[in-house]
Parts: C-alpha cells; structure tokens; sequence
C-alpha cells in the first residue's frame, strides 16, 4: 500500500473458493493504481495485487492447479496517476505492465482519443505480446496509415499445470465513441467472420474463454454466447466483463458463467471452475502434486468471490503477514507508483472539504449530493464568459462526467482528476428560446431509446443497484442488484460498511462481510441556471423534471445562452431537433476557451474550501 494510505481494517471474511482453474479479474481500474488512499477497504496497490498474484501462483503451483489473471480494460482515465502526467499515462502504462497478465482487452476509454489507443498500440499491445486480444477492434497504423487489428483476434493456450486446453476471445462492446484512428466492428459482425468461425469450431477446447469490455447481461455477450453454443453445446464457457463498474455474477446456462469485478481498484475478483477436461494432459489423473485428482465432469463447478482490494483480505487469502506476504517485485513496483505521485505532486492541496460529497450514496437532489454542491455552488459561480456579458445561462452537464466522491479533507490534485479527469472544454448556443431550453433537462434523462442505444447511455450510474440494461436485453434481469442486504454473520453494528452484492449465485460472493450502503440512481444530466431574473426560481433547478409552469413568472428570460459540456454536444443537438429546432453544429461555439469542468472545480475549491 501506499504510504498515506489508510490502514486496513479487520472484517469476518469469506474464503476463497479454489478449484482446478482459477481466475483474478481486475476491470476499469481507470489509473487507481495507487489503490484508495482514504478507503481502508480498497487501499492496497498495483504492487500488492503483483505480490498477490504471484502467491497465488506459489500456491496453484505446490496444488497443481492454475491461476490466471484477467483484465477487461478502461485502465485509464479516472485519477491523477495517469490523468496528470504529460504525456497522460507516462507512469500508469508502465506500472500497469508490471503485473503478468494472462488475457487482457480493451476499454472504450482507451479509444476516446487518438493518442490512448496509440499507446495501446505502441506500448500495451507488445508488452503483452500473445495476451491482448482485440476481437472486433482495429486501428490504423500511425506509421503507415495502414487497417490492423490492435492486436491478436483470438490465443489459444495449455494452462500450464493442468492442461486445460483454453480458447480466448476479447471483445469490446458495441461502442462508437471513439476517435477516428480505431475501428470498432460491431459484435453481432465480428462473430460472422470467417477467422471466429472456424476457432468455434475447433474441437480441440476444453474452456472458451471470453473477456470484454462489455457489461454481463447484454446483447453483445449473449450473441458471442449463443455463436459458441450453436457448434460447442456442452464445451464449459467462461465470461468476464466490464464497463458498468459493479460487481456481478450471471449464469448463461450450467456450463457458462459470466463475472463482472467493480471498479477503480476496489475489487479483485477471483474465479474459479473445477470439473474440467484436460486434452493438453495425457492423464488427467496426478496432476495436482497435492494429490487433488480432478476428474472432467458431466457438469462442472463454478464459483465466484469479489476480493475488496486491501491488505487485510491479502493476508488473509494467502495465509501470510506483513513480513511474509510481499513479494521484492511487488514491493518495487509500489516505490514505482509512489515515486510517480511524487513527481506529480498529487498531494498538493486546492482547499480542505467541509464534509463528504457523494455521487452515489446519498439521493439527488440533496446537502451531501456532488450534483447538487456542483449545480448550486459550483456552477454559478464559476461558469462566465466575459464575451456574452450578463446573458441568463444554462449549464447542462451529463453526470457520468463526475466519476467519484469527495471525502472531507484535503482536495488535492489527485481529488480533482478523481472527480472529473476528461479535458472536454464547453461549449455553447446562443441565443436558445428559453421555451425550448427548459425543456431539454427532461428529454435528455429520458431513457429513450430510439434516440441513443442503451450501451451509449449518457448515463453513467456507479455501481448502481439497479439494473442499467436495456429491457430489451435477452439476458435482462429487472432485479440484478436488489437492496437485500446479505444475512450478516455478525449484528450489523460490528460491520464496516461495503459491498453487499446479490448475484445470480446468491449474496455470498463478496469475501469480505459487511454492512449494506445503498446507492441511488442519478439522472442522466443536471442543469445550472444562472443569472437569471431572481423571481423564477434562478439557479436552483427543478431537478430531473422541467420547471413547472407554475413556477414560471413573467421575468423568465425570453433567450438564453445554453452551454453544456461538449462531450454531450451530439445529445443536445438531437434533444434540441426533437423539441422542433433546427439547430445545427454550425450554430455552437466554444465558452470559456480554455477551461474544463475540472479545471473549474479546481478554481472554485481554492477560492472557498480554505484548510484549518
Ligand atoms: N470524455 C468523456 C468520456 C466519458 N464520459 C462518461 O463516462 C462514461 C463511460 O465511462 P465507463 O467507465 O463506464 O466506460 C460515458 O457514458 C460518460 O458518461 C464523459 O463524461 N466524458
Ligand atoms: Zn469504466
Ligand atoms: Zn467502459
């Protein structure tokens, strides 16, 4: 861990259920390599995961069993490390590299810009020769402008103790976000080609191993599912996914599973399957030095465990201490990442927060809401081009672009990139019948599907208790992650707060036992009205609705100057063409050349939130 981090605390824990393969999952650790330095819960780092990994492996090895390791992508965007480094990613890439990775893919926040899928290409792809898999996903080579696939399309491989002959696959969700240097092929088109064709129909498989950047109950991975099925209708499958930042575990059928580890370094999810055959054996009988025997079975085992992401839960697992757990490289890889944040300076102090502000774990609107300090405080004060004078404004940002809590204390650097680490500027349309502008919050928190995709959803909801997929999934489940909180081992009381996940298997998965958080949905987008006339009711927006009109008076401005985060400039245009306008991308201009969201929140932290 680091070493401001805060100490882990003890918790009953669940122990972890091995087999005859075993899998740790790590997904959209977006730069939080660092783990959690105010989260006893999430606070061991990359380098911790390294010295885990490889007991892990000592213990697989002395069992015969075998342990893999499993990233499905978003590594970055989402924290200092790799937010505020010139070039991004100057530390991360590195550090990230020094975990051996078996299978890995990409996220879509690789792709946003040209430069993350270049150094995909350039630095991740080769130091993971053979492991990354793009399945649907091309780039055009810098160098020669040429169409390749950003890496492997599929590995196939003998797992080293076992002889478990598996078949990898890495896919990326149906995504269409990214910068014009990638291509991503859509799932339902990638799995007609002739390439994925024939490796389904190779018979020599014991596991069909999919990982994707993909949330679990989705179209895309039940269409792969179904594709494997049609020519393997017993072959075990394996599925991890990502993308929707919660934990999760579905059944698919007997022999298929699918696991989804969280976010942000919180979670380490671990696998395992038993029953397996082993074609790359000659027998499968002795393999395990331990004298294990696992015989392939007619219907093999499957379990599931989220790891929270501390030193407690390391030990723990490993049966090892402070003295005997770290390994030397993963001890050096935590002087890697605190060396980066060094030189960084992600410690430096913008102000001192009065108390916690939360995305998620309080409603919206209310005292302790992010959206309501950013939409009441931050956003009037702040949001000002000096060129358009008093004009009434309007500010509309999506909420997926604030990514995380504020805990009270120090704002550091490192706070501001946690909270809002893209460098979208804002734009704005002048000008905007007020008539018209109100209505838009209304549209664009609508799930309306005709008018975006559900894997396109502006809305990003972490981790959310309630199901984010789209009705018309196959797959869909209303009830993935109901409130039931798990029967504690222990009175409530004794418990720290955490995860309390209800999956397809039930509520034991999480290793660790805890007290239940609730999360609330937010909406898709908040808006900010400032200086508008003081009678209508001004910056304090009716939330998620549009302002009723009793609540109008004759002083509500006839125009304003609407502006929004340029991130969700396609959302407004299509919002604002289906409340009857024509505006086009001709009509919108930058506002405040220069500054970003973050760099706001910044600014306005300095000038009110002073430390004692
Ligand atoms: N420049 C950006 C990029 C992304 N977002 C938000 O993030 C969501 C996707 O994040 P995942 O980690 O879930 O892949 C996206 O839907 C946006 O809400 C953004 O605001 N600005
Ligand atoms: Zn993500
Ligand atoms: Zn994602």
């Amino acid at each position: 861990a680091q070493p401001s981090a805060a100490p882990p605390l003890s918790a009953p824990l669940r122990d972890l259920p091995w087999g005859q393969l075993n899998f740790l999952h790590t997904t959209d650790t977006h730069g939080w390599h660092a783990g959690h330095l105010q989260e006893p819960s999430f606070s061991a780092d990359w380098g911790d995961y390294i010295s885990f990994a490889e007991r892990l492996h000592e213990r697989a090895d002395d069992e015969g069993v075998d342990l893999l390791l499993v990233d499905t992508g978003d590594r970055i965007e989402g924290n200092g490390l790799y937010d505020a480094s010139d070039p991004k990613g100057k530390y991360t890439l590195d550090i990230f590299a020094e975990q051996d990775i078996d299978v890995l893919c990409s996220g879509n926040h690789e792709l946003y810009k040209s430069n993350s899928s270049e150094a995909e290409y350039s630095v991740t792809v080769p130091k993971f020769a053979g492991n990354y898999i793009a399945s649907n996903l091309d780039i055009f080579d810098p160098k020669t402008g040429e169409q390749r696939p950003l890496a492997q399309r599929y590995k196939k491989f003998t797992t080293k103790n076992q002889g478990i002959r598996v078949l990898a696959f890495g896919f990326l969700f149906d995504f269409t976000g990214n910068a014009n240097n990638t291509v991503v092929q859509k799932v339902e088109d990638a799995i007609k080609e002739k390439w994925f064709q024939q490796a389904i129909r190779d018979r020599e498989v014991d596991l069909f191993l999919v990982i994707g950047h993909i949330l679990l109950r989705s179209i895309e991975f039940a269409s792969i599912f179904h594709a494997i099925r049609e020519q393997n209708w017993d072959i075990p499958i394996q599925i991890f996914g990502g993308h929707t930042h919660i934990r999760d575990y579905a059944k698919y059928d007997s022999k298929a599973y699918a696991l989804e580890s969280g976010r942000y370094m919180e979670t380490i999810g671990f696998m395992s399957i038993t029953g397996l055959s082993t074609g790359g054996k000659e027998t499968t009988i002795s393999n395990a030095p331990s004298g294990r025997d696992f015989k392939p079975s007619a219907s093999p085992s499957f379990s599931r465990r989220y790891i929270d992401n501390n030193l407690f839960s390391f030990y723990h697992h490993t049966s090892l201490n402070e003295t005997t757990f770290p390994t030397i490289h993963g001890r050096n890889v935590s002087s890697m990442i605190s060396s980066a944040r060094k030189k960084l300076d992600l410690d430096k102090q913008f102000g001192c927060a009065p108390k916690d502000y939360w995305t998620n774990r309080v409603p919206y609107p209310s005292e302790q809401s992010i959206f309501t300090w950013l939409q009441d405080e931050v956003l009037p004060s702040k949001i000002h081009d000096p060129s358009r004078g008093d004009t009434p404004r309007m500010l509309i940002t999506n909420t997926g672009a604030v990514r995380f809590d504020i805990f009270k204390g120090p704002f550091t650097v490192d706070t501001t990139y946690t909270v809002s680490p893209f460098t979208n500027g804002f734009r704005y349309i002048k000008d905007v019948p007020f008539s018209v502008a109100k209505r838009l919050l209304q549209i664009l928190n609508q799930e309306v599907p005709q008018l975006w995709p559900a894997s396109q959803s502006l809305a990003y909801v972490s981790p959310a208790p309630l199901g984010q997929t789209h009705p018309s999934n196959p797959l869909y489940n209303p009830h993935p992650h109901a409130q039931t909180p798990l029967t504690p081992l222990k009175e409530d009381k004794d418990l720290t707060p955490g995860y309390t996940t209800t999956d397809d298997a039930g509520t034991d998965g999480d290793d660790t036992i805890h007290a239940p958080i609730t999360f609330y949905r937010v909406p898709n987008c908040i808006e900010s009205r400032i200086a508008f006339p003081p009678t209508t009711s001004s910056s304090k927006t009716e939330t998620n609705t549009q302002t009723p009109t009793s609540m109008q008076s004759e002083e509500d401005p006839t125009a304003i100057d609407l502006i929004y985060v340029d991130f969700i400039e396609s959302y407004i245009l299509l919002a604002l063409k289906f409340l009857g306008t024509d505006y086009e991308e001709r009509d919108t201009a930058v506002y405040m050349r220069g500054e970003t969201l973050t760099s706001v929140i910044a600014e306005w932290v300095g000038e009110n939130w002073g430390c004692e």
